[in-house]
């Protein structure tokens, strides 16, 4: 069970110590747009590498870009801990999936919401995450979809039958109203922009967001 606060709420002037208002977090969620697979622009590769000279914990990158046959590996590279990229957009995704292990990365796959995910199950043994958008993908602050919770288990099903250690991942309007309802569908891993940086003490309500979602941890 862990928590992956997204930086999209940060302020983007100050991002060195707004990694240290989460550093009892799991993850930072380093959110990569690039004003193309999503109507959203927001930073890129010398801004990764930046930060994780500097950040108390590790990197997990979300990929929101066109290509990341091309570019994904790369930001392994920059430090990314766990780089994601977006089924919808890559061209070979096995391959993209063995190039971030190769550099050193967790690899991870997020489905779109309108995206099923029956069709890439086969993708697993090549994957350590599947992000389940709950979502469409370009900004911080929308609600909540429920109706990708059916997604999640499915998913939580799936990789129960393959077996191995592989993270279900939720992101989009997680917060403490929202949160228990993932968990209960499967989720162990948690995105949240928002609801943290929207609180005023951030590392608080990492910790209520780890305590709902552990209630429901199985
Ligand atoms: O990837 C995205 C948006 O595309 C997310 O990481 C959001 O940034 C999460 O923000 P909240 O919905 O939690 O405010």
């Amino acid at each position: 069970m862990q928590i992956s606060p997204s930086i999209l709420s940060a302020d983007f002037a100050n991002l060195e110590s707004e990694l240290r208002r989460i550093s009892n977090a799991d993850w930072a969620h380093v959110d990569v747009m690039d004003g193309h697979f999503v109507p959203n622009l927001t930073l890129g590769l010398p801004v990764v590498e930046a930060l994780a000279k500097v950040s108390p914990i590790p990197l997990d990158c979300h990929l929101m870009i066109e290509d990341p046959d091309r570019w994904a590996p790369q930001y392994a590279e920059a430090g990314g801990s766990s780089v994601t990229f977006h089924v919808e957009a890559a061209a070979d995704p096995r391959a993209i999936a063995r190039d971030l292990r190769a550099a050193g990365a967790r690899a991870g796959m997020a489905v779109k919401p309108r995206t099923p995910f029956a069709p890439y199950e086969d993708l697993l043994p090549d994957l350590d995450m599947v992000l389940v958008m709950t979502v469409e993908p370009g900004f911080g602050g929308q609600s909540f979809m429920a109706d990708q919770m059916p997604k999640v288990a499915q998913v939580r099903e799936a990789v129960r039958r393959h077996g191995g250690e592989i993270w279900v991942q939720v992101d989009g309007g997680v917060s403490a109203s929202t949160i228990e309802q993932c968990a209960e569908a499967g989720a162990d891993v948690f995105v949240a922009g928002s609801a943290v940086y929207g609180a005023d003490d951030a590392a608080a309500a990492v910790d209520e967001l780890r305590r709902l979602a552990e209630k429901h941890h199985h």
